[in-house]
């Protein structure tokens, strides 16, 4: 750690900025709250990195109005940044979630656009490029994540042109028909742009991105590289860190877009499903079920892009043309609470519960439930114990941009078996082409390959489970972090690799 001579605060060489701090509060017996590291894959992968470059993360602690001093948790720095209660709703809930989110996915619903709602979106934005910027070393390494945080890149090298700034979108960046009806198009494109190297989950949304770019600037891209004008009026024109010419010998800064996809802590979701007490879980949750004969499982926030509302008709249709017999198949839906103070959110509960009631009481019967349906969070553990408990994992997505339970899912089965439906709208099928793919919208396809997946003998279960297992083992998410912070590097030192990763399809 070294002092920033601008602020005279502690200075870093790694700074990771995302909306949502990786730590949970706990409150111990006596009442006294501590912070813990929450165990998601992101800090999994990013913290021996963070241990060895000297590291902080920066970002919203989960709580509106409190100001929280700069802490510890594990071996992490955290450096929160205070939300308001009006910027939680005009920033998260509204520009975020009610804005952004239903137009980057494919307007699954319709997003709204206030004015107001931007505003807020600027500020809080610019409150964490300045929080980076207080504590970033010179030189430093700042990668900043995902739609709520877009306009950081180019605010932070606005005032830090001695940062390396790399920038990951974890959800999909939509085709430029839709991405076009932003009001605020152009602003979110230069924000980005401010970065060097842009990931994107998919090659496609990478390539939906470089089309932005061209269409609403003009800028010119080769392959993945975009090169950026510079403006040589500006007295920061002069720091930037790599500059070259374009074809008509223009100064332009290079910004490399390119897809990386993410993956998750295979190890670790290994290593519990090998635990005695967690595989004895499993068995008990099937003895709960009422030990039918098949067992298929949904794991979801309660999110409108999860396509839980077509999986639900699809069961539902199959018990009712008694191709399916709730005696012997049950469905447990696991649908995790979620942006519950947005509207669309609210009416997407009532109507998947509304689903719920009437399947389990035209088909459920005192012994057995159809759907078991789950409006809770649970633990890892928990996760792990009903992923080996079930034959057959249900993935419909309408869109997503990765959907780690689709690999957590091929990662504790460590047994081979387990069948993997999976819609072809997740960035997960781009590298698990040995699941039952499906198309979400089309409930008969969608039908039959339940009904492939339940009848499916054990030996092609074994043989598209390996298959499986060797991608999600192979490419998991310490690859990915590496990956990146090196892409970053490179570009630091204007070697930027032209091409998208070969994605891996056998
Ligand atoms: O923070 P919330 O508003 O409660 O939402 C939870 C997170 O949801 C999104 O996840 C995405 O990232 C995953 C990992 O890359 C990816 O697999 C999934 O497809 C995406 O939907 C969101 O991007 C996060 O910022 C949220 O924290
Ligand atoms: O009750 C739950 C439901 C989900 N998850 C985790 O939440 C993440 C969901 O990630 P995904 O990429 O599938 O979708 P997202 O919710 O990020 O859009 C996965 O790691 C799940 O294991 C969890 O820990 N408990």
């Amino acid at each position: 750690m070294t002092a920033n001579p601008d602020t005279a605060t502690d200075a870093y060489d790694l700074v990771i900025v995302s909306n949502r701090l990786p730590v949970d509060r706990v409150v111990d017996e006596s009442g006294e709250a501590s912070w813990r590291p929450s165990p998601g894959g992101l800090v999994a992968a990013l913290e021996p990195m963070m241990r060895s470059q000297d590291g902080i993360w920066i970002g919203w602690a989960g709580v509106a109005d409190e100001e929280i001093e700069p802490f510890e948790a594990g071996d992490i720095n955290i450096r929160p940044v205070m939300l308001t209660e009006q910027d939680l709703q005009e920033y998260y809930e509204g520009f975020s979630n009610d804005t952004l989110w239903p137009l980057y996915h494919d307007v699954i619903a319709q997003p709204s656009y206030h004015r107001e709602w931007w505003e807020t979106y600027v500020k809080v934005n610019r409150r964490f490029a300045d929080a980076a910027a207080e504590v970033a070393a010179q030189g430093a390494v700042v990668w900043v994540h995902d739609y709520q945080l877009q306009l950081v890149p180019a605010m932070l090298r606005e005032v830090r042109p001695d940062l390396v700034i790399g920038f990951f979108n974890h959800i999909p960046f939509p085709p430029y028909g839709i991405y076009s009806q932003l009001p605020w198009r152009r602003q979110i494109i230069d924000g980005l742009l401010g970065a060097d190297v842009i990931g994107f989950q998919r090659v496609a949304d990478a390539g939906n991105f470089s089309r932005a770019v061209r269409r609403l600037k003009g800028y010119e891209t080769r392959g993945p590289i975009i090169e950026v004008p510079i403006d040589t009026d500006d007295p920061a024109s002069g720091s930037h860190r790599h500059v070259t010419t374009d074809r008509r010998g223009g100064l332009v800064r290079t910004v490399l877009a390119r897809a990386f996809p993410i993956s998750i802590d295979a190890d670790q979701y290994q290593d519990l499903a090998r635990r005695p007490e967690i595989q004895a879980r499993a068995r008990e949750i099937r003895q709960e079920l009422g030990n039918p004969q098949t067992v298929m499982l949904g794991v979801d926030r309660l999110d409108y892009t999860k396509g839980i509302g077509h999986r639900l008709k699809a069961f539902g249709e199959l018990l009712a043309e008694g191709r399916l017999n709730a005696e012997e198949v049950t469905l447990v839906q696991v649908a995790s609470p979620s942006r519950e103070r947005v509207e669309t959110y609210r009416q997407l509960r009532d109507e998947i519960e509304l689903t719920v009631g009437r399947i389990n009481g035209d088909y459920g019967s005192l012994g057995h439930t159809a759907v078991a349906y789950l409006h809770h969070g649970y633990p890892r553990e928990e996760m792990v114990a009903l992923y080996l408990a079930a034959d057959v994992m249900l993935v419909t997505a309408l869109r997503d941009g990765m959907n780690l339970v689709a690999k957590e899912y091929v990662a504790t089965r460590i047994d081979e078996d387990g069948v993997l439906v999976l819609s072809e709208f997740t960035g997960a099928s781009d590298e698990l082409r040995q699941a039952l793919l499906i198309n979400p919208h089309d409930i008969e396809g969608l039908k039959e390959t339940i009904l492939q997946a339940v009848a499916m003998p054990k030996r092609d279960r074994t043989r598209r489970m390996r298959a499986l297992r060797r991608k999600v083992l192979t490419n998991d998410v310490a690859r990915w972090s590496a990956s990146f912070l090196d892409a970053l590097t490179r570009s630091a030192h204007g070697d930027h690799p032209l091409q998208n990763p070969p994605v891996n399809r056998r």
